[in-house]
Formats: structure tokens, C-alpha cells, sequence
């Protein structure tokens, strides 16, 4: 198949909805970034890539990075995570308080907000003040690219203007399901929400998960194969918060988004998909990033169905 030609085709067919979405202003460093464009990045498991767009230029990846905390958490604590955060879709806005008051601070899964401040609070119980470091080394290892950071000015916007995140994270705590001071876990989850890629670093990253846990070109292990299906599982049913079933609806493939206007998506046992638009649909997930993946698997065939 000729993914190259593919994807070209895709970069013209998603023109026509550059109209459409916004900009994700409730983080304030992210309100004034370019809306019109777009990138999107193939990675084989043999290592061959496929690129259109601006391919290079970095962007926050928020709550992307819920799926290498979650693998982090899991990879850690086995099946005992689970009686702290489930492994539901919540049928919900990825902020949402509500659910969490009627189920006693134990959020739905790991990649809404709250499941995410948990799944990081439990790596701060384990490696206390090296926590970030830890996690970033985990994304530079899966993606094999020791130059990956973090944006202060992300970092510092959230901090400010995160007062949902706070509500979220105090709630959790009256129930007891916060074991490390606030602060520094609220830190800790805007940290790894502001680190910036790329669509091809973004893949390459991805990689280990279309694998069964093992990068391709390193031959990393990085989780098991068993808790690998597990993270392709929920990012399937719960990666797009509440359109999560639109997602596999429309695209049919395990994927997960973040308001910084990316998506990565596995196609298991052939190659992980980084698309970035950051203009998002009302759920907040990249409209022009979904577009994208719907007519990749409509002319590709290749969804899990
Ligand atoms: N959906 C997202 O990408 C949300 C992440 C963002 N940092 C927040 O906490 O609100």
C-alpha cells in the first residue's frame, strides 16, 4: 500500500474543515497558537516513517501523556491499580467533577483528568521528587529521542488557570484517594501535560503499543504483553473521554488525544499514527486530527474492525 500517496491525499481532503473547531483558550498559553495547521506522521514497525505537513513542529502534547503515565502505573502496581482508578469509559467531559462525587473519588479510568492526577499520584508515592524526571525519561526512551522537554510557559499557564484540576484533585483527596501532597501531584500531572513533540517523535513513541509492549527498533521491552492489550483496550473505549465512541465508531482504532490539538492512534501488529490539528470538536479532541484517522482507515481498510 502506498501510505505515502495516502496520506497526501488526506492533507488535501481535510482542507475543506479548517473552517470548523476552536483553539483550546482555558489554557491561555495554548489560546494563541496557529489554528490552520497540520501534520501527520506513519511509523512502521520496520522503522520506515511517512510524513505531510509540518512534521517537526512541536506542540503540547496534554493528555497524551495520561497513556505513558497509566503504562508507568500499571507497570508498577498490576492489577491492585484498579481498586483506585477503573477502567470504564465515563461517558463525560474529560474535567468533569460529577461522576466522581457519586462514585466516592474513584474516577473512571486513567485517561480522563482525575484518573490521570491519580495514576500520577501513585508514581509520586513510589519516586517522590524524581517522579517528572521519571516519566520523561520513560517518553524519551519509548520514542528513542533524549532531546524531548517540557514548555515552561505551558507548564505555568496551567498552574494558574488549572482551578478545575485543583477541584478534582481536592475532591479526590476528601475521599482519601490522594496519597501525596497536593501540590507537588498537581505539578507533577501539569508538568507531563506541557512536555512538547512532534507528530514523528509522537509515533515513534507510540510504537511499544502496536508491539505488544516491545519497541520495534530499540527492542526496548517496555511493558508486558498482557498490560499492552490492556492500554490498546482503554485507549479504544475511553482515549476521547466522551466521544471515545464516536472515535471507534468513525475510525476503529485504539487512539488517545489531548487538547493541544493531538492524536496518536496504534494499528497493532503494523504502526503507530500521530496527526496534529489543533482546532478541537466540542469533546475536545483535534476535528481535523479525527477527520484524518477516519479517511486513513476508510481508504486503508485498516481498522481493528
Ligand atoms: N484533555 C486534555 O488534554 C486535558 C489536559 C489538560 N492539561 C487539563 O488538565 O485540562
Amino acid at each position: 500500500m502506498n501510505y505515502q500517496n495516502i496520506i497526501n491525499e488526506i492533507e488535501d481532503e481535510i482542507q475543506v474543515y479548517f473552517k470548523e473547531g476552536k483553539v483550546a483558550d482555558y489554557i491561555p498559553a495554548l489560546a494563541h497558537i496557529n489554528p490552520n495547521q497540520f501534520a501527520m506522521s506513519i511509523k512502521l514497525l520496520d522503522g520506515t516513517s511517512f510524513n505531510v505537513g509540518n512534521t517537526q513542529n512541536k506542540f503540547s502534547i496534554q493528555s497524551i501523556s495520561k497513556v505513558f503515565t497509566f503504562t508507568l502505573a500499571l507497570q508498577l502496581y498490576g492489577r491492585s491499580l484498579y481498586k483506585r482508578v477503573g477502567h470504564e469509559p465515563s461517558g463525560d467531559p474529560f474535567n468533569s467533577l460529577i461522576q466522581l462525587e457519586y462514585e466516592n473519588g474513584i474516577p473512571r479510568n486513567p485517561f480522563i483528568n482525575a484518573g490521570a492526577i491519580v495514576t500520577t499520584d501513585t508514581l509520586l508515592s513510589k519516586y517522590q521528587d524524581k517522579s517528572f524526571d521519571y516519566i520523561l525519561d520513560f517518553i524519551r526512551t519509548s520514542a528513542n529521542d533524549f532531546t524531548i522537554n517540557y514548555d515552561k510557559e505551558v507548564y505555568s499557564s496551567e498552574l494558574e488557570h488549572g482551578f478545575l484540576n485543583m477541584a478534582l484533585i481536592n475532591m479526590m483527596k476528601s475521599y482519601k484517594n490522594i496519597n501525596n501532597d497536593l501540590e507537588k501531584v498537581i505539578q507533577t500531572y501539569f508538568k507531563q501535560c506541557s512536555i512538547e513533540m512532534n507528530t514523528e517523535q509522537l509515533a515513534n513513541s507510540m510504537l511499544f503499543l502496536a508491539n505488544h509492549g516491545v519497541n520495534p527498533i530499540t527492542n526496548k521491552v517496555l511493558i508486558n504483553e498482557a498490560k499492552a492489550k490492556r492500554i490498546n483496550s482503554l485507549m479504544l473505549t475511553c482515549g476521547h473521554y466522551d466521544a471515545s465512541g464516536d472515535f471507534a465508531y468513525k475510525v476503529g482504532l485504539p487512539g488517545k488525544s489531548g487538547v493541544g490539538g493531538g492524536i496518536v492512534a496504534i494499528v497493532p501488529g503494523k504502526m503507530s499514527i500521530c496527526v496534529y490539528s489543533p482546532k478541537l470538536n466540542k469533546q475536545g479532541n483535534s476535528l481535523i486530527g479525527t477527520k484524518a484517522l477516519e479517511l486513513f482507515t476508510t481508504k486503508t481498510g485498516l481498522s481493528i474492525f
